[in-house]
């Protein structure tokens, strides 16, 4: 098969990882008969350097002629400051939002041999760790209007609105259901109820959906208690759908249980098939030229991308079982390093995995 992947190399630590990711993907090609095209988009704090703008439309166009979008991160100290729309971020949203991305899949999986880098107790690890978070990106407190107004005082008042209309939770709650019938069949709906408005028609639209999907054993919990049961017992979880910003916050915290932030990948996808695969972590600004950066997210990621966007499951299998046989051989990166265990930088653990995938 031939396909053509438009590639966003990002901003400080992220081109470490994605360089990594590249090789895996030629390695890939040349194993199973596949040719990878890859086209450059500039985005983020890379295109603010060149073209004053984190996304502009030239460059998205590139993304929606793509097959798929490979991400690192973008955005770092370099662009602090700059003003809400000019920001690298709004790059990111800006492509979300224009390739129609609203479904964010999140899998928190502990892979076994990084059991002793979970900062949770042996016993609750034991217990299993696999959920996935499925989270609404296109919609909520992110896309909002927002507004700095001057209060009478002269005091500044700034304004963030959390919009949901019921088709874009019905969307969403419809692929939760889905992702749980596919697994084991589990799905919490993660909101805030008892406060906001939004939360209350989440949940007026999940119970709709719920009649269609008997067999789905359904519930609901606010999002501060998941996370604290995120800690205490993560085996609970199967599948949780949330709204765009707790899923954000809930992300970054589930990764760690598993050991690191630099294990977790991610899709995006709306109704085709072509989405953006990026790890959940970000750009990493304080570490980034030291080759210290696990790239093993980006790699997965990948994995992610060969699986939904392209159909090749024999090839992200193979991926997942080279992740798999590296941390066998106990190689590890900085992040997840654990007694007994052998510290390769970032350049080292792509080599490491390109080298298990031969
Ligand atoms: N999707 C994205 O492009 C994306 C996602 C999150 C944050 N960001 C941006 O990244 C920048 C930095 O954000 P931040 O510092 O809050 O979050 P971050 O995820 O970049 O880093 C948080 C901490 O985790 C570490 N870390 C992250 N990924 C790692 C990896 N793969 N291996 C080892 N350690 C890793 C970092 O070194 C840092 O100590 C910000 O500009 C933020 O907006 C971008
Ligand atoms: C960089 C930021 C806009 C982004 C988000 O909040 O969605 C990031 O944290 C993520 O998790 O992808
Ligand atoms: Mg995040």
């Amino acid at each position: 098969m031939e396909k053509n992947i438009a590639v966003i190399w990002g901003d400080c630590a992220s081109p470490e990882i994605v360089t990594q990711a590249i090789r895996v993907l030629d390695r890939i090609g040349e194993k199973f008969g596949h040719t990878f095209n890859y086209t450059d988009v500039a985005m983020g704090g890379e295109a603010i350097d060149k073209y004053g703008d984190p996304l502009p439309q030239h460059e998205l166009d590139k993304c929606l002629a793509s097959d798929s979008v490979l991400l690192g991160a973008i955005g770092g100290p370099k662009w602090e400051g700059m003003a809400g729309d000019k920001r690298p971020e709004k790059g990111l949203l800006r492509m979300r939002a224009g390739m129609g991305l609203y479904s964010n899949n999140r899998p928190t999986k502990i892979w076994p041999q990084l059991a002793p880098a979970s900062p949770l107790k042996a016993e609750i690890v034991a217990q299993g760790i696999d959920f996935v978070i499925v989270r609404e990106l296109t919609g909520g407190v992110y896309f909002g209007d927002r507004q700095v107004n001057i209060l009478e005082s002269g005091e500044k008042q700034a304004v963030d609105l959390m919009p949901y209309a019921e088709y874009e939770i019905e969307r969403i709650g419809r692929i939760g259901f889905d992702t749980a019938m596919k697994r084991r069949k589990k799905l919490c709906c993660v909101d805030k109820a008892n406060v906001l408005e939004t939360s209350r028609l989440w949940r007026e639209v999940m119970h709709r959906l719920q009649a269609e999907y008997p067999e789905v054993e359904y519930s609901e919990m606010f999002v501060d208690n998941c996370a604290m049961q995120i800690v205490k017992n993560p085996s609970q979880f199967d599948v949780i759908v949330t709204e765009n910003m707790f899923g954000d916050i809930l992300s970054d915290e589930a990764s760690m249980i598993t050991g690191s932030i630099g294990m977790i990948p991610s899709s995006s996808l709306g109704q085709g098939t072509c989405g953006v695969y990026e790890p959940i972590h970000g750009s990493a600004p304080d570490i980034a030229g030291k080759d210290v950066i696990n790239p093993t997210a980006c790699i997965l990621s990948v994995a992610m991308m060969l699986r939904f966007s392209f159909g090749m499951s024999a090839e992200a299998d193979a991926i997942e079982k080279a992740v798999s046989d590296v941390l066998d051989q106990g190689l590890r990166t900085a992040d997840n390093m654990s007694e007994g265990c052998t510290q390769l930088g970032c350049i080292a653990m792509g080599d490491a995995i390109v080298k298990a995938l031969c």
